[in-house]
């Protein structure tokens, strides 16, 4: 498979180091509010490309962090009025709960910042001890111009990111390019011991030792959104490879942005919808396949009638699998299209393979995922059993690459309310031995399609078929 690597800026030839195993590492939401649009692209497309692996037989060590420490989550925890602890139990319930209704896998492992700082202390301690790092009042800077190859993933030169440096007031730095280990205890913020006097981690370091304790030292792919480029990642790039000497991540993933009217979907910009409003209205597998429709690369534009059109497309593939159970079920009048419908499904597998091979181009994937519903639509009334099942495997089998057609059977089973209501209304009705109304009752669910049994294990319904 070829990705493309921001560190060589190619696309490259992906082998894990070893063999049939990936380690990556994503960085993760800073957990003080719900997530946003944009936030959900670097999870549904790094989710992808790990199904994509999957699918392709490697295990994948896939490691997901919390931010939980950081000026946002402090700020925001001293406005409610709440420990940044409770900020973070709250919002990561919350992240789990929209992360799962958008079909991504749990990872591997999702650490926390504050529960790795012993880590961060002594990596900390290395660089100082290797000439990395220096301590000024309490505070732990990285000594950047020493680590002669820093601006290699940005591919941004010295004088240049010179020109970006800022110095923010009361900030002792030997040089401007200078960044935070380790920043010294300032009233009303959490604080933790260290050698250098009490603190908290620089957002930096948090990654770096997260990715090194769960994967090694050296992983196969780190990603993240591409603002997290420079300097998030270079500075990782930087700590890491100071304190062990050995490349830190191979591949260097980063999807681009999630745009309103062009301009980056952010909280700050007030820009934004959260994960949850949308899929409140629209089916959360809608939001996949929009983002998915794109190359992960590209900047997207969002908007509602998008979400709209990507969840007309998604039922069309929903519903053509429903036709195949049916006609599996039911049987079909011949078997005359049997030879022309195998043949495309397998063409067209086999060129959605090759997109997803070429850097996860799932825009053209999904492409072809859609001609095989309409070659599906146009033959599947003329095709034996034997046919149709395999084109209902192999259409379960891409979708659940990309991550859809995977709330099916849930939604198959599901009985509405109000016939839930009307069936208590009949149990009601004989209870009270009215059976005339009982069995007006159970009149009115068979004309809405629904039949009631009585077992003796109590009253049933079912959707008649
Ligand atoms: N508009 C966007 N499009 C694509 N990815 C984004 C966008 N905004 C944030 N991300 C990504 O979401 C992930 C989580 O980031 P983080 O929690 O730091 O964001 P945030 O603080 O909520 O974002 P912001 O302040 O930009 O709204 C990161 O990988 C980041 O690159
Ligand atoms: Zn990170």
């Amino acid at each position: 498979m070829k990705l493309y690597n921001t560190l060589t800026m190619t696309k490259e030839e992906f082998e894990p180091l070893e063999q049939g195993k990936v380690k990556m590492y994503v960085c993760g939401p800073t957990v003080y509010d719900f997530i946003h649009i944009g936030n959900a692209r670097p999870l549904i497309v790094f989710d992808t490309l790990r199904r994509y692996f999957e699918y392709k037989g490697y295990e994948v060590l896939y490691i997901q962090n919390f931010t939980d420490i950081e000026d946002k989550m402090i700020n925001r925890a001293n406005k409610e009025g709440i420990t940044v602890f409770e900020l973070a139990e709250r919002f990561i319930n919350e992240y789990y709960k929209d992360a799962d209704r958008l079909n991504v896998r749990r990872a591997t492992r999702n650490p926390r910042a504050t529960e790795e700082i012993e880590d961060m202390i002594n990596l900390i301690q290395r660089l100082l001890d290797r000439g990395y790092a220096y301590v000024v009042d309490g505070d732990v800077y990285f000594r950047t111009r020493k680590f002669a190859e820093y601006g290699k993933l940005s591919h941004k030169n010295i004088e240049e990111l010179i020109a970006g440096a800022r110095v923010d007031p009361g900030e002792k730095k030997e040089d401007p390019l200078d960044f935070a280990l380790w920043k010294a205890k300032k009233q009303g913020e959490p604080a933790w011991i260290s050698p250098w006097g009490e603190g908290r981690p620089g957002w930096h370091i948090e990654c770096s030792v997260m990715a090194m304790k769960y994967l090694g030292e050296t992983i196969d792919i780190h990603a993240g959104g591409q603002d997290l480029i420079f300097p998030h990642h270079e500075n990782e790039i930087a700590q890491s490879e100071a304190a062990t000497g050995k490349p830190f991540a191979r591949f260097w993933l980063h999807n681009g942005y999630v745009n309103i009217n062009n301009e980056k979907m952010s909280k700050s910009l007030g820009n934004f919808f959260t994960v949850r409003e949308i899929i409140e209205k629209y089916h959360p597998e809608a939001l996949r396949l929009f983002m998915l429709q794109a190359h992960y690369r590209k900047p997207l534009n969002f908007s509602i009638d998008l979400i709209q059109q990507a969840e007309s497309a998604l039922k069309r593939i929903y519903t053509c699998y429903e036709n195949l159970e049916n006609l599996i079920k039911n049987g079909t009048m011949s078997d005359s299209s049997d030879k022309e419908l195998q043949a495309s499904l397998e063409i067209l597998k086999a060129r959605f393979i090759e997109a997803m091979e070429d850097d996860l181009n799932t825009a053209e994937a999904t492409g072809y995922l859609f001609e095989m519903v309409r070659e599906i639509n146009t033959h599947a009334n003329t095709c034996s059993k034997e046919v149709l099942i395999f084109a209902k495997d192999i259409l379960k089998e891409l979708c659940s690459i990309l991550g859809i057609l995977e709330q099916y059977e849930e939604k198959k089973d599901e009985i509405p309310p109000e016939i839930l209501e009307l069936v208590e209304k009949r149990n009601e009705a004989r209870k009270a031995k009215n059976f005339l109304e009982a069995d007006r009752i159970r009149d009115e669910l068979k004309s809405l399609g629904y039949i009631v049994l009585d077992t003796p294990q109590g009253t049933k319904v079912e959707r008649v078929k």
